[in-house]
């Protein structure tokens, strides 16, 4: 049987939350949401990118461990910046080893999944203008994407309601770790 997730050592201290999830399935857009509903700063993950890595997700070319390195690495730091603070940061995080990575930077991480179906993250990525990433990717994150297992603390929330819905339950369900 899978160890029991460590509970948050300290709650008067507020969390440093991970958003993950696959391309398109709405970190960007509840991320902030639920900063703001903690009353903690937010960070957007694609800001850690080396240039390099932007470039061969705008070419459709999907990232590989290799790449990720330096990206998590970025993050990992940012995370571990924000302990006794509080923060939330969009990160795909899809490989459990990258939330190791994240977790081995920043003890004490929580994660915040945001789950969908297929069809309707490629629909709203379809209708999302001047972004990078298209959803020609979106095989390869669902391919990649590896869900929170038992022993990890975090939640996971469907993404198919409006974005207030989402962000009140991810904050109900990050309140109860
Ligand atoms: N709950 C929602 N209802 C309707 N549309 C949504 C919802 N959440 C996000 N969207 C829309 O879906 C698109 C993808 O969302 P967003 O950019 O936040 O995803 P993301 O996970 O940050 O993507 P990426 O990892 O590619 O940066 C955007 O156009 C956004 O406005
Ligand atoms: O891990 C990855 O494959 C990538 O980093 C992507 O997930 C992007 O960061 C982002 O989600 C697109 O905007």
């Amino acid at each position: 049987m899978p160890a029991a997730p460590q509970p948050r050592q300290d709650h008067r201290t507020p969390p440093v939350v991970v958003v993950m999830g696959v391309s398109g399935t709405g970190k960007t857009t509840i991320g902030p949401l639920v900063a703001q509903a903690l009353g903690v700063v937010y960070a957007e993950g694609d800001d850690f990118h080396p240039a390099a890595n932007i470039a061969k997700m705008s070419a459709g070319v999907p990232l590989d461990d290799a790449d990720r390195a330096p990206w998590l690495d970025a993050i990992g730091a940012w995370a571990a910046g924000r302990g006794g603070q509080g923060g939330v940061v969009s990160c795909s995080a899809l490989k459990r080893a990258y939330r190791d990575r994240l977790r081995a930077a920043a003890p004490g991480l929580v994660f915040l999944h945001l789950t969908g179906d297929r069809a309707l993250i490629a629909e709203r990525m379809a209708a999302r203008k001047g972004h990078f990433m298209t959803s020609r990717l979106l095989d390869s994150q669902f391919a990649t994407l590896e869900p929170l297992e038992a022993d990890e603390a975090g939640a996971a929330v469907d993404v198919t309601p409006g974005a207030e819905v989402i962000a009140e339950r991810a904050v109900t369900a990050l309140r109860r770790l």
